[in-house]
């Protein structure tokens, strides 16, 4: 394991139990949520045609069916029905303005489906939802206040006196910037908090629209991104309370911008609801840039050697992942828990991350019991990567 001799780490592991109960941050408890609408990718291209009335554009067809063949989708879950489309001409035709009927949508669905997920994750943790003392929610559906944070510390029974903090419009890494932010709450000025992090995204009645040829970034979202929710509990000072379980101990946490990519990917809300710009050069930034990028965070830490370590990588798309695993030289199987979440449920925004960090306590558990169980070392990174292009990283150290 990277850091055996190595004095950085050595140091880390011998305190690691004391700085966990002395005040280093973990995650206590896991808990996902998906809307009821499972879509296969191997017939999402011919519904998506027939649903927008577009069947005749048979090379655009053909071109989006090898982009979904190549995503390394599976399926998807939306909260966007047929009967959805069918009631609003300008989710199909993006000319007419549709947003107040997008947001009447999504403003109901990202609150629910974030206390759908947050329920779970208070059951798993096992003490009364009246404990959570701050609430961080990250989302890049909405555009109202009070935002879904009120409601879902409402949904909940919260205390009044919650602490609220609303994340909008982080994309693809606000799971990360929300737990690093629960990490600062849990350790910094607030004995004794609990922090419960939703990251809710509802992106598909959101950005739905009759494909254009000339904007094929918005044909790759299409084929990629899905709706759904995850939330994670955090807390430090274990000792006071025996029943809890660290399952991943936050070690540290940083963010790097990659210079002169702000343009890469980005998201912005207009009349006809939220539109995705992605370049064909993401997947190239992310595999020139990964390596520096860790290794200045990680190497004063002695964890430079990249196999030796678990990862749980936002899963932006297939090529996302080749492109880390191919700049880290990483083993086959190690970004397996990333490339499963990819396969189960597609791109879902900010709340990606939990359904890996969930996959990832899965597999670690599973060791010897069945088969998918891994045992990948103590020590691991999460990565965030989304607009900016910013990346998000967080060591970790296994239960
Ligand atoms: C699965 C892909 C889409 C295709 O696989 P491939 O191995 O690259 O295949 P090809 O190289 O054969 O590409 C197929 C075609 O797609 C085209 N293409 C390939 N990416 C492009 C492109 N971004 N533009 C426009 N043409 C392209 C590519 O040029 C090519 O066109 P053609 O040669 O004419 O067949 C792969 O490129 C991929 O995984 N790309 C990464 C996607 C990506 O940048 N993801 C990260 C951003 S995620 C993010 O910020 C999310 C925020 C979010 C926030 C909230 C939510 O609710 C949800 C999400």
């Amino acid at each position: 394991m990277a850091g055996n001799g190595c004095p950085a780490v050595s140091v880390l592991q011998e305190s690691g139990q004391a700085q966990h109960t002395d005040g280093t941050a973990a995650v206590l408890a896991i808990g996902t949520a998906n809307p009821a609408n499972c879509m296969r990718q191997d017939e999402f291209v011919d519904w998506f045609f027939r649903v927008t009335k577009i069947d005749h554009l048979a090379t655009l067809k053909a071109k989006m069916k090898r982009i979904c063949e190549k995503s390394g989708v599976e399926k998807r879950y939306f909260c966007l029905t047929e009967e959805m489309i069918g009631s609003h001409p300008g989710f199909i035709n993006r000319t007419l303005p549709s947003l107040s009927a997008r947001m009447t949508i999504v403003t109901a669905a990202v609150p629910d489906l974030a206390a759908a997920a947050a329920r779970k994750a208070i059951d798993e943790w096992g003490r009364p939802a009246t404990d959570i003392t701050h609430l961080v929610v990250s989302t890049s559906s909405g555009n109202h206040a009070p935002g879904a944070d009120l409601h879902v510390a409402q949904a909940l029974g919260l205390r009044p006196t919650v602490h609220r903090t609303l994340l909008y419009l982080h994309g693809c890494f606000g799971g990360c910037s929300a737990i690093r932010v629960a990490k600062d709450l849990a350790e910094n000025n607030n004995p004794g908090a609990r922090v419960l992090v939703v990251c809710s995204e509802v992106y598909t009645p959101l950005a739905f629209g009759a494909p254009d040829e000339e904007k094929m970034d918005a044909i790759v979202a299409t084929s990629l991104f899905g709706d759904g929710a995850g939330a994670v509990i955090v807390g430090a000072g274990l000792t006071q309370h025996p029943t809890e379980r660290p399952i991943f101990r936050m070690v540290s946490a940083s963010q790097t911008t990659i210079p002169e990519t702000e343009r890469a990917l980005t998201m912005q809300l207009g009349e006809s609801g939220i539109h995705y710009g992605m370049s064909a050069e993401v997947p190239k930034h992310v595999r020139g840039s990964i390596e520096g990028c860790l290794a200045e965070t990680l190497r004063p830490l002695g964890l430079g050697e990249w196999n030796s370590l678990f990862w749980v990588v936002h899963p932006g798309g297939r090529a996302v992942l080749d492109s880390c695993e191919a700049a880290l030289q990483l083993e086959p199987g190690k970004l397996a828990a990333s490339q499963r979440v990819l396969s189960e449920h597609g791109n879902v925004g900010a709340a990606t991350i939990i359904f890996v960090l969930d996959e990832m306590r899965r597999r670690r558990k599973n060791v010897g019991e069945e088969e998918g169980g891994v045992d990948d070392g103590e020590w691991g990174v999460m990565l965030g990567i989304g607009p900016g292009i910013t990346i998000e990283k967080m060591v970790l150290r296994a239960g």
